[in-house]
């Protein structure tokens, strides 16, 4: 996961292969409930990991539930035929609406002492639809904070189940799946019957709901949207195990992307055609824009069709999260693209008819908006602009802006709080990065050269977390040549240059976090040694070394940017990187840090030697005919002598900064 403060996507150009997605929110969250109220225990396979499904985890153990993670299978042991909890317990539901609003409804059914609260977004999001409900079938339920929103607190119930049991469907389907999934406990010696008010929307969630509880043995009989009965005598079964599929509204993002991008297409694995999940019908969205798409068990592939896309309009009240992104593909449209029957978008993790409209006019996009209904109008090539994009918390602005990238204007997008996709699809930008491509010039890279220990490694790494970019550090690869030369019997001195280089070519090396493996084994510490540190410098000055390693070194350029550091990474690996930083530091300095180094690790050292042997090192490295060691010409110099490394950090990255300008928030 990306957890910078903003991630800077380079403008995309093509994208092909295969994402295998996270599975689906709304089953994992489901799947978790009734699991909880059967007895005995459910095994489930391909359970998301995200924050929403984590605060559904959470609640379940403070309730008594077994909870066993291995992976993605995760095994829950029921409170069926247990007793419940009778101390008081406070539950953080974050933001996610399919933890909240079902737990609610079975916690007041049950019975207890509990209080229900979420994130200051949870807090403005509407429960009061199911808490009239559940009032009115007994249960006591106090509002904490505002009327109509949570937090709550639940108490003991004195159930009157003799009526049908009204609720409003016109603000969340999720009232109508919390009832469904609670009322089952309370069906011992009567049917019970839910009445929808009002027009219900998102229908196809409620078919998911009815769905998984008849896969635990609950047989709700619908008749048409309006009336629900739960039959007297349901009870909790557990299916034993349980698969859940691949989310289907993570999938829009790759269902368009494929529509969007040049190249061979896309691949989806996890979910297919025929999911239980309504958002698959995004798919017949995304193919009267233009995508062509095939499926089959469980997959999906997607190529691009119609070019531009075509603008449409559609009521998108039974796809109302993976409708977000026809909004951004209509970016890429022959005309304006309207979504209609929205109104539940304003009540979501933010008001997603402002958000849209708000951050594609900062693209350049023209947009109109009313309470229900969004129009966006296509976006010519000449007409977009560099925006840094505000993401409000909500995980699918962030997904759905990223596919602004693939402009053909060619312009980068800035994502702000790339974290915020945590909620449903933590991995969401590696898989993005995994499948998408664009012109090496494309992808940034920032050069920190300059002479041994002036404190490159920690400088470059640092703003390599803080851009969420990948690190690349050139002086342990010539370590690990030199280590692996040494262990193949070879000397390290010209007479070997040729079978050194060869050897370099086919280098097993891998970086892993801070650790250097070679062939799989750790050699961090031998490479990291004052010893390791003179060998890399003399084969660093065999050309025909320098040579075999550059491709190795380019390979690291991925997306979205690369920090490399070294002693010719300006000059001669990447002559082209927008931003170069020659980084020195007095010897003086550089031999008192390196002493504290091997002091603090336990190796006795002595400064003046470490001074002398350092003096040495600059020497070789300035003087060698091959990519000696020097400022690139467009190099810009930092003296980091008396500079804290947060400062020096802070430097790089106003630099840095200079370079990207994107837009200003409006
Ligand atoms: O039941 C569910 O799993 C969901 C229902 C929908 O909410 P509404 O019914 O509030 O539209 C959807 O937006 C949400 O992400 C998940
Ligand atoms: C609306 C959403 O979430 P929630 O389950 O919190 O309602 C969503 O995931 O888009």
């Amino acid at each position: 996961m990306f957890s910078t403060a903003f991630l800077d996507l380079p403008a995309l150009q093509g994208a092909s292969g295969t994402v295998t997605l996270p599975g689906s929110k709304s089953i994992s969250n489901r799947v978790l409930l009734l699991s909880a109220l059967c007895q005995g225990t459910t095994v489930v396979h391909d359970l998301l990991d995200s924050d929403d499904t984590r605060v559904m985890l959470a609640a379940l153990r403070q309730l008594g539930c077994g909870v066993e993670v291995a992976g993605t299978t995760v095994t829950i042991t029921g409170l069926g035929g247990r007793a419940w909890p009778t101390e008081a317990i406070e539950f953080f539901m974050g933001n996610a609406g399919t933890a909240m609003r079902p737990l609610t409804a079975a916690l007041a059914v049950q019975g207890g002492d509990f209080t229900l609260k979420g994130v200051p977004r949870m807090h403005e999001r509407p429960i009061g639809d199911l808490v009239d409900a559940l009032r009115e079938l007994g249960c006591a339920i106090d509002y904490l904070g505002n009327d109509g929103y949570p937090p709550l607190r639940v108490r003991q119930p004195s159930l009157q189940l003799d009526k049908p049991i009204p609720v409003r469907g016109d603000v969340s389907s999720q009232f109508l799946t919390a009832l469904l999934m609670a009322l089952p406990l309370a069906t011992q010696d009567r049917a019970i019957t839910i009445e929808v008010v009002g027009e219900l929307i998102s229908k196809p969630y409620i078919e998911i709901t009815l769905n998984l509880l008849a896969r635990y043995g609950i047989a709700v009989e619908r008749q048409g949207w309006e009336r629900f009965v739960i039959p007297e005598g349901s009870r909790y079964q557990s299916p034993g195990t349980i698969h859940v599929e691949a989310d289907a509204s993570s999938a829009s993002y790759f269902i368009a992307l494929g529509a969007i991008a040049e190249g061979k297409g896309i691949r989806i694995q996890g979910v297919g055609a025929d999911s239980i999940q309504g958002d698959i019908r995004f798919m017949d969205a995304a193919e009267q824009m233009g995508a062509k798409i095939t499926s089959g068990p469980n997959w999906l592939e997607i190529q691009r069709g119609a070019w531009p896309l075509k603008g449409i309009t559609l009521d998108c009240n039974h796809i109302p999260d993976a409708a977000m992104t026809l909004a951004v593909m209509a970016l890429y449209a022959d005309g304006p693209t309207t979504l209609r029957n929205i109104a539940s978008w304003r009540v979501k993790e933010t008001d997603r008819i402002a958000a849209m409209a708000n951050e594609s006019r900062k693209l350049g996009a023209t947009v109109e908006e009313g309470p229900d209904w969004i129009t966006i109008h296509a976006l010519p090539a000449g007409q977009w602009k560099r925006a840094s994009i505000h993401t409000y918390d909500d995980h699918r602005v962030a997904m759905c802006f990223s596919l602004a990238a693939f402009n053909a204007a060619q312009v980068p997008v800035r994502i702000e709080d790339p974290k915020c996709v945590a909620k449903t699809f933590p991995d969401y930008f590696e898989a993005l990065f995994s499948v998408a491509h664009t012109a090496a010039q494309n992808i940034p890279v920032i050069c920190i050269d300059g002479p041994t220990a002036s404190g490159k490694g920690t400088l470059a790494s640092r703003v390599a977390a803080a851009l969420g970019y990948h690190y690349l550090d050139s002086g342990a690869l010539y370590r690990v040549t030199a280590h692996a030369a040494l262990q193949a019997g070879l000397t390290l001195e010209a007479i070997d240059e040729a079978a050194i280089a060869k050897l370099a070519r086919s280098l097993p090396v891998r970086f892993e976090g801070d650790q250097v493996l070679l062939d799989g084994v750790d050699v961090t510490d031998a490479i990291r040694s004052e010893q390791g540190g003179m060998n890399a410098s003399k084969v660093s000055v065999l050309p025909a070394v320098r040579d075999a390693l550059v491709d190795l070194q380019h390979s690291f350029q991925r997306l979205p940017g690369l920090l490399a550091d070294g002693r010719d990474m300006g000059t001669v690996i990447f002559p082209e990187a927008p931003l170069k930083v020659f980084l020195t530091a007095s010897a003086a300095k550089r031999a008192e840090r390196r002493h504290k180094q091997l002091i603090s690790k336990g190796f006795s050292a002595n400064i003046d030697a470490l001074r002398a042997d350092l003096e040495a090192r600059d020497a070789r490295d300035m003087s060698r005919s091959v990519a000696p060691l020097k400022p690139a010409q467009d190099a810009l110099q930092l003296d980091n002598s008396s500079l804290t490394i947060e400062a020096s950090v802070e430097q790089v990255m106003v630099w840095w900064q200079s370079r990207q300008v994107f837009g200003s928030p409006t």
